[in-house]
């Protein structure tokens, strides 16, 4: 399979690693240099990592030379399968798949990896709704297990069946849900994490607290505020938005301190500052 991946952020270096171990040929496309050779660096520190625990099935470099890193969207043409791992953000992801539309052979499947964002209203402006799918891989990508497949309004039984099958391929486990805001993974995670800050900022605890009290009190890997930091304020804020809006409820209103965390750029481990440093 030629698999594709458009962006080379924290999410689409998981998936075109994932991907290229699963033995498929990954082509990854970001709009600069800089951030291609960042996303390369990211995927070469996993597979050194997994290498070393022997849980890879062939060396890093044998994986690795399945990926080729591109500045140009026109090198899809010939992929069977093109993930979307930009910004969390709709007008830009609509915008980059009526490009894709284009570009993409005709019965190649075009999927969004958005955490939030109504997979119908991207499908529309892909130009391929029957070919259009929800793809939500977890973060790390090389160590969850779960992917969310979201159909969309037109998606057809046989792009949700590849796609399915893609998945258990990668070694992950799929799971089907319908395309409501945030779908179920953010819909039930993203308020717990925004309730967090909420606390932060209504002075409830400090933020190692708060931490250490969902940590050891629940049992959860990270506390609430490191996994805020880890998947991006922006990210994050921008979820909380879409769940705002599109379910029109003010339980989801994201927090004033979120909000103000974000204007000011501390966008969590990306940046090096949120609710820590790094
Ligand atoms: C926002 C969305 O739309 C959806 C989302 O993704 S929401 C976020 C979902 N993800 C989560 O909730 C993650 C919660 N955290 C966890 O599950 C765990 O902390 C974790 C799996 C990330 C790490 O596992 P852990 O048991 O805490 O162990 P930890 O010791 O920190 O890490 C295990 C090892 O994996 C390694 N590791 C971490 N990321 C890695 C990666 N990408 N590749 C390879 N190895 C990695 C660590 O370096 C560590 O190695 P060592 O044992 O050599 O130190
Ligand atoms: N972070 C997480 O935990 C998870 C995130 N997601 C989703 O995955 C997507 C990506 O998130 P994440 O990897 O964290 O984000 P990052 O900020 O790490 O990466 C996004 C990448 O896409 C690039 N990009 C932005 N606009 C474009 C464009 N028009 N064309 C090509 N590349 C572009 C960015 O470049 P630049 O730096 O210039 O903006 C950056 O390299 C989002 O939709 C997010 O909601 C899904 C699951 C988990």
């Amino acid at each position: 399979m030629n698999f594709g991946v458009v962006g080379a952020g924290q999410m689409g270096a998981g998936i075109a690693q994932v991907a290229a171990q699963s033995g498929f040929d990954v082509i990854v496309q970001d709009v600069q240099q800089a951030f291609l050779d960042r996303g390369k660096a990211t995927i070469e520190k996993s597979l050194a990592k997994l290498h070393d625990k022997g849980k890879l099935t062939d060396t890093p470099d044998a994986i690795l030379g399945r990926i080729r890193f591109t500045a140009e969207l026109q090198d899809f043409a010939d992929c069977d399968l093109v993930v979307e791992a930009i910004v969390e953000n709709e007008a830009v992801k609509a915008e980059l798949f009526r490009t894709l539309g284009a570009i993409v052979k005709t019965d190649g499947i075009l999927a969004s990896n958005t955490s939030s964002i109504p997979i119908t209203a991207l499908a529309s402006a892909s130009g391929r709704p029957d070919r259009f799918i929800g793809m939500h891989f977890m973060n790390p990508v090389p160590l969850m297990a779960l992917v969310e497949v979201i159909r969309g309004y037109s998606t057809s039984d046989e792009t949700a069946r590849i796609v399915t099958e893609t998945a258990e391929r990668m070694g992950k486990t799929p799971l089907a849900c319908n395309d409501f805001p945030g779908f179920v993974s953010n819909r039930i995670l993203m308020p717990m994490l925004n309730e967090a800050i909420q606390c932060v900022m209504d002075g409830v605890a400090e933020p190692e607290a708060i931490d250490g009290i969902m940590k050891l009190g629940m049992n959860h890997p990270m506390g609430p505020l490191t996994l805020a930091d880890f998947i991006g304020l922006d990210t994050c804020l921008s979820i909380m938005e879409v769940l705002h809006r599109g379910l029109g409820d003010d339980k989801y209103r994201p927090s004033p301190l979120l909000r103000k965390m974000v204007q000011a750029g501390l966008l969590g481990r990306k940046s090096g500052r949120g609710f820590y440093t790094y």
